[in-house]
């Protein structure tokens, strides 16, 4: 999958469907403020629910989060006495929450109940210090910053530089590390950054809730593609390829793919080369024409299971598939190479002169079966091997029905 899809998929998509779905709520709010008193309930359940699924999905950052905001929930709407001091350090929580929020955007998730659960309890506890910290510092130090600026800082801007630093870091990991939790985390930062400068504008409640959702709904997706997708080439995995039989109809041809001498090319340039071989396959794989759904089998085998299709129809789409995996040259950074070089003779490596990159170039053998009367697809896929092996055969790179 290509950075751009990725980061669409996972960033960009997630942010508008929140940003449009606060906007309609928003909208529509006289529709829904009849219902108050069940709204005020939900963030209690929603974020219970969404830091016990994180926990048990190994999402223990979106864990962490739920908690913290079912603290900050209970704080701001709760009227028990031990929650009234807080009132006056608003801005204190608001900077320290910020803190702690983009930390989790940069920390890994971790067991819950082991040293680094421990660790996680005392950098929020830091995290929110260096809030309390931050603006006494302004305070104290003021006229000091004034005289040590060279330009004019509004105060205001320097309460706020936290939360302009975390967020441009936020945004810039949530780009270049597109995925479901960044975003989360990111959603989050958006939403405490919304709720402190425009609090009338919706009910905490709301705010809460809707994050909670947002929380299950990455569990859920993560947990999806976990499930069915395959970590190293993006492609569906081999339980999605048994699931989409199930809705398979009567009339389907399958296809197994295989890449030529692996083994060799593994042992030639190494595991690292042959798994980045791999991913480029793949996404060629990925490409085929009519109608065609590409799984990775295991190893170095692909199956394409082309619905409602005969085999001759396809022939020409799986051609395509293979000549395009022929002709594409593979560009490897030699690194391995310069270092060598550069331990042996300067004077000698000048005038080698060796490139820093080489192409190799990998082709693949194919096995077609069309469903035959009365056949299950485990039967169809053991033709469609068998078509494989024939290939194999005859001098590889190519494709036998
Ligand atoms: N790098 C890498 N290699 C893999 C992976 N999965 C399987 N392989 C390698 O793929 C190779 C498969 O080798 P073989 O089944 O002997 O087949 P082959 O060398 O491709 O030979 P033919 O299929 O007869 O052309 C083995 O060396 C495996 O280690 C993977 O995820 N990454």
């Amino acid at each position: 999958m290509s950075s751009l899809i990725q980061g669409c998929r996972y960033f960009i998509l997630p942010l508008l469907i929140t940003a449009l779905t606060l906007f309609f709520i928003q909208e529509t709010k006289s529709s829904w403020q009849i219902w108050d008193g069940i709204i005020e309930q939900l963030p209690y359940w929603l974020l219970s629910i969404a830091a016990l699924l994180a926990l048990q999905f190994n999402r223990s950052r979106l864990a962490y989060l739920a908690v913290l905001l079912l603290a900050f929930y209970l704080s701001q709407h709760s009227s028990a006495q031990i929650f009234l001091p807080l009132s006056q350090y608003t801005t204190e929580i608001f900077i320290g929450g910020t803190l702690v929020i983009a930390c989790f955007g940069f920390t890994k998730d971790r067991g819950l109940l082991s040293s680094h659960g421990v660790i996680r309890g005392l950098g929020i506890a830091i995290g929110m210090g260096l809030g309390f910290l931050w603006l006494s510092g302004l305070n104290l130090y003021q006229a000091e910053i004034r005289t040590a600026l060279p330009f004019a800082l509004s105060q205001q801007f320097q309460i706020m530089l936290p939360v302009y630093v975390c967020s441009a870091l936020l945004i810039s990991r949530a780009i270049w590390q597109a995925n479901l939790v960044n975003t989360s985390i990111l959603t989050t930062l958006g939403i405490w950054i919304f709720y402190y400068f425009q609090p009338n504008t919706l009910p905490l409640a709301v705010l809460m809730s809707s994050l909670a959702v947002i929380y299950l709904f990455t569990i859920l997706i993560d947990s999806y593609f976990l499930a069915y997708r395959d970590e190293l080439t993006g492609l569906a995995s081999r339980r999605a390829l048994y699931n989409l039989v199930l809705s398979l109809g009567r009339k389907y041809s399958v296809a197994m793919l295989d890449i030529d001498h692996f083994k060799k090319f593994n042992d030639t340039y190494g595991h690292d080369v042959g798994d980045q071989v791999l991913r480029l396959v793949a996404a060629k794989m990925a490409r085929v024409s009519g109608g065609g759904k590409v799984f990775r089998y295991g190893g170095e085998e692909f199956t394409i299971v082309f619905p409602r299709k005969d085999a001759d129809s396809i022939l020409d789409d799986l051609e395509d598939v293979r000549e395009s995996i022929e002709e594409y040259r593979i560009v490897l950074r030699n690194d391995k190479r310069k270092k060598q070089n550069n331990s042996q003779n300067k004077a000698k490596r000048n005038k080698a002169k060796s490139p820093a990159t080489k192409t190799v170039s990998v082709t693949i053998s194919i096995g077609v079966a069309e469903r035959l009367s009365g056949e299950t697809f485990d039967q169809s896929m053991k033709r469609a091997d068998e078509a494989l092996y024939r290939a194999k055969k005859k001098g590889r790179n190519q494709t036998c029905l």
